[in-house]
């Protein structure tokens, strides 16, 4: 499975550890210190880097779409671009967010959510880039986005598995510092829709890191993705879920966030290997309640011990491990033994 440079010491995939993304996206109002207050409780949080998205509302939308009324509660304005419009920081604020970001240390970038944006971002020296689900099937913008041989974050909402096998493909033929994420576009997301065992097929189909970009409600589902193997897991942060915007609803709070990042760290503690084995921190209780061979009856030298004259109890010292009963059955104790007295090797032939 490859693995991808994000910078000289920040890397995603093998055995580095889960890349945990706080998407601001929009939840920061169009409000800078509101984002800056976000970048800040990201850092706080322990996540690996805040994102924001960074759109050319012209670039992105037609001015058709623009002037449709949105009418929603989530809506900044009487139509989608007064909306968008609103929620847009200029190319100043953002290099006043990355410079706020880089002072609070931690990694800052954006999705691209066209490419005159994608051009800014790599003016901007992002660490990564992060190509959202809207641009899932925009093969061109893809094409693009990996020509630029800068490392690249894909989600895959909105498509089936052969458009991600396309992704995969079209960027792979440019270079392999990338990773796919699943992902499913609601918000939120139906707990029955979030299709978490697509990353096991991911695993199987690309050899780029794999990861999931959460748009459900609470952090449940992102810590299983990462018991599944993902390497990468994004889930929006917000100050205060009832405020107003479309993806606070499916956002985590900094203490949830905080919660999730612990939580991600102890799942990725606790996977090991797929070796059973014996552990050492087990041999306190095998000494304390594993139970092993003891006589079930008194017995003397050179009877027999059939399989009522043995029982297996907790018993101190300890016998055989249980595991041999078979290998003691129909053996010759060659001492004489009494009732709940363990069985040793050497006791029988
Ligand atoms: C698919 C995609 O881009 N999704 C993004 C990331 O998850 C979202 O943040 C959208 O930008 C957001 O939900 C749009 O909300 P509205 O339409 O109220 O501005
Ligand atoms: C839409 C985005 O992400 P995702 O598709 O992962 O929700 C984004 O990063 O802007």
């Amino acid at each position: 499975m490859g693995e991808v440079k994000v910078t000289d010491d920040v890397w995603i995939g093998g055995s580095h550890p889960c890349f945990i993304i706080a998407e601001v996206g929009q939840n920061h109002q169009g409000d800078i210190e509101v984002a800056k207050k976000l970048i800040k409780a990201a850092k706080e949080a322990g996540a690996s880097c805040v994102k924001f998205q960074k759109t050319c509302l012209n670039e992105k939308f037609t001015k058709k779409y623009l002037e449709r009324p949105y009418d929603s509660s989530n809506s900044w304005g009487k139509t989608y671009g007064e909306h968008k419009r609103h929620l847009e920081f200029s190319d100043t604020q953002y290099r006043e967010l990355f410079k706020y970001a880089q002072e609070v240390g931690i990694l800052v970038t954006a999705s691209a959510m066209d490419m005159v944006s994608f051009d800014a971002l790599l003016n901007l020296k992002v660490p990564f880039i992060k190509i959202g689900s809207g641009d899932s099937n925009n093969l061109l913008f893809l094409k693009y986005a990996a020509s630029k041989k800068i490392p690249l974050v894909v989600s895959t909402g909105m498509v089936d598995k052969q458009a991600v096998k396309t992704i995969y493909d079209i960027i792979s033929a440019v270079h392999k510092n990338f990773c796919l994420l699943h992902c499913v576009s609601a918000y939120p997301v139906p707990y029955e829709d979030c299709n978490l065992t697509v990353l096991q097929d991911y695993k199987n189909t690309f050899d780029v890191p794999v990861g999931y970009s959460g748009q459900e409600i609470g952090t449940a589902v992102a810590l299983g993705a990462v018991a599944l193997g993902a390497k990468v897991i994004e889930k929006h942060i917000t100050l205060d879920k009832g405020l107003k915007g479309t993806d606070h609803v499916c956002s985590l709070t900094p203490v949830e966030f905080a919660q999730l990042v612990r939580d991600v760290r102890v799942i990725e503690a606790s996977l090991g290997t797929p070796i059973k084995r014996v552990v050492t921190s087990e041999i306190p209780c095998i000494d304390k309640l594993q139970k092993s061979l003891v006589m079930g009856s008194t017995k003397n030298k050179g009877e027999i011990l059939y399989p009522g004259d043995v029982k297996i109890k907790v018993a101190e010292p300890k016998g055989l491990n249980a595991l041999h009963f078979d290998d003691v059955i129909y053996k010759t104790l060659v001492y004489d033994k009494k009732e709940d007295e363990p069985l040793h090797e050497g006791d029988f032939c």
